[in-house]
């Protein structure tokens, strides 16, 4: 007989020809530079790990929340030489305005907050799963976009909010099947480079270009990082002084170099003494050298980081007090991490930890001849009704197709409605792992 495709194109034999289209040139069928499509073996990865993230908020009793990609370029046009600034996506829309892709949540987190006011019940526990960008000059072909998940509490002071939040990214680890010696968190505080910079007198405002110039520290040469300090007007015994501090390793040590009297001191102690009441204190580590690329962290930061040394860090975050009021708002104490969706991947299939994903279908119906096609479409909603998900076959194929296509999306049943059992109100039901078969009333089909 006739397939349905040569019906319509009204020729047998050979493939219908499409119908012909006035295409000029044919498109890029490969997604913009720099970014990716997620076919389906990458949606179910995808799925899987942001339903991870989605769990883990909800172990916390963190509340989603999200925001519009595009947003005022006025949120990011921070001048402080970071690379996410460097790396705007803006641009100028129909309307004039100036626009950009948001290269990260924070700071629409920090407008939405502004926005509800002081209405907000405190503290404000909310995360968020979104889409950021870069414009990366594509010399180095890395991407465009990733994806983030970002936790924050608004309205907490004290160090207990960074303790939890870095418990939460353990438990995200732990979940993904990583142990403390796959990965762990560099902590430390930026009072501790505040505290240094008060010494030599160097002026606040200064503050966080500083902070972004020794972020660079491990991707530029040294004598780069001390051009662009020196530039700054902060002298070499400034800048010694400050290399000497950043190289300390332990929290005795920077007792010892700035006094526990400093609030760093007092903060990473107790962030540390936290960290062993939840379990992970084998997870963190000091490292003075953390300070992060963003110009507004004030406080305790930190980043998790695969043990190999392999990678890029694989999260990050930290305490800013100040980020409200920099968009004209009353300041709230906050603090929060971002944890993209590359370099948690990389880790995964490095240490053969990525999840097998198949498609799950639960049922396939096929009507053995094209008169029951609408009988196989109420079975097929019956079952669906039930919570089933049923794949419908709806041409004609042989039986030998639809049993290779029940193997490739795992079918666990194949429903065939056949005209012998219809006449009885049965159908054939298949058990795809067992093989057996029998045939089943229709009104007793589960
Ligand atoms: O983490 C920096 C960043 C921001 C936006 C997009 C990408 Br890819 N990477």
């Amino acid at each position: 007989a006739a397939t349905s495709q040569e019906k319509s194109s009204g020729r047998s034999g050979g493939l219908a020809s499409p119908p012909t289209i006035d295409r000029q040139t044919a498109i890029d069928v490969n997604p913009p530079r720099g970014t990716r499509d997620f076919p389906p073996e990458d949606m179910r990865l995808r799925n899987w790990l942001f339903q991870n993230f989605r769990e883990v908020s909800r172990l916390f009793a963190f509340e989603e929340v999200d925001f519009p990609i595009l947003e005022s370029e006025a949120l990011y046009t921070r001048k402080a030489g970071e690379e996410i600034t460097e790396q705007l996506y803006g641009f100028e829309d129909k309307g004039g305005r100036r626009v950009a892709l948001r290269p990260e949540l924070t700071p629409s987190l920090a407008r939405l907050v502004i926005q509800k006011g002081q209405s907000l019940p405190h503290p404000i526990k909310w995360f968020a799963v979104g889409q950021c960008w870069r414009y990366e000059r594509t010399t180095r072909g890395r991407r465009r976009e990733h994806y983030q998940w970002n936790m924050d509490i608004i309205g907490v002071f004290d160090v207990t909010a960074e303790a939890e939040l870095i418990s939460s990214v353990v438990t995200l680890f732990k979940r993904l099947g990583l142990t403390e010696s796959d990965v762990g968190f560099k902590v430390s505080s930026r009072k501790v480079l505040q505290a240094v910079l008060q010494r030599y007198s160097i002026p606040e405002e200064l503050f966080g270009e500083v902070c972004v110039i020794i972020d660079k520290m491990e991707k530029i040469p040294m004598e780069e990082v001390e051009k662009k300090l020196v530039a700054l007007g902060i002298s070499v015994e400034a800048i010694n002084g400050l290399l000497q501090v950043l190289a300390l390793k332990s929290l005795p040590d920077l007792e010892e170099a700035l006094g526990s009297a400093e609030d760093a001191v007092a903060d990473l102690k107790q962030l540390f003494s936290l960290a062993e009441q939840y379990g992970y204190s084998q997870w963190i580590q000091f490292d003075a050298s953390i300070v992060r690329g963003l110009s507004y962290y004030t406080g305790v930061v930190f980043e998790g980081f695969d043990r190999e040394g392999k990678l890029r860090a694989i999260c990050g975050g930290g305490r800013y007090d100040h980020l409200l009021s920099m968009f004209g708002g009353t300041d709230s104490p906050a603090c929060g991490f971002g944890f993209g969706d590359a370099v948690i991947v990389e880790l995964l299939k490095d240490k053969g930890l990525l999840p097998d994903l198949s498609p799950e279908v639960d049922d396939i119906v096929f009507p053995i001849d094209q008169q029951l096609q609408g009988s196989a479409s109420m079975i097929a909603s019956r079952l669906r009704e039930k919570g089933r998900s049923v794949d419908l076959v709806l041409e004609q194929k042989r039986l030998k197709w639809i049993f290779k296509h029940a193997e490739r999306i795992k079918a666990s049943r194949l429903i065939l409605v056949g005209e012998a059992e219809w006449q009885k109100g049965m159908v054939r039901v298949k058990n795809l792992s067992t093989r057996e078969e029998q045939d089943v009333k229709v009104d007793e089909l589960s």
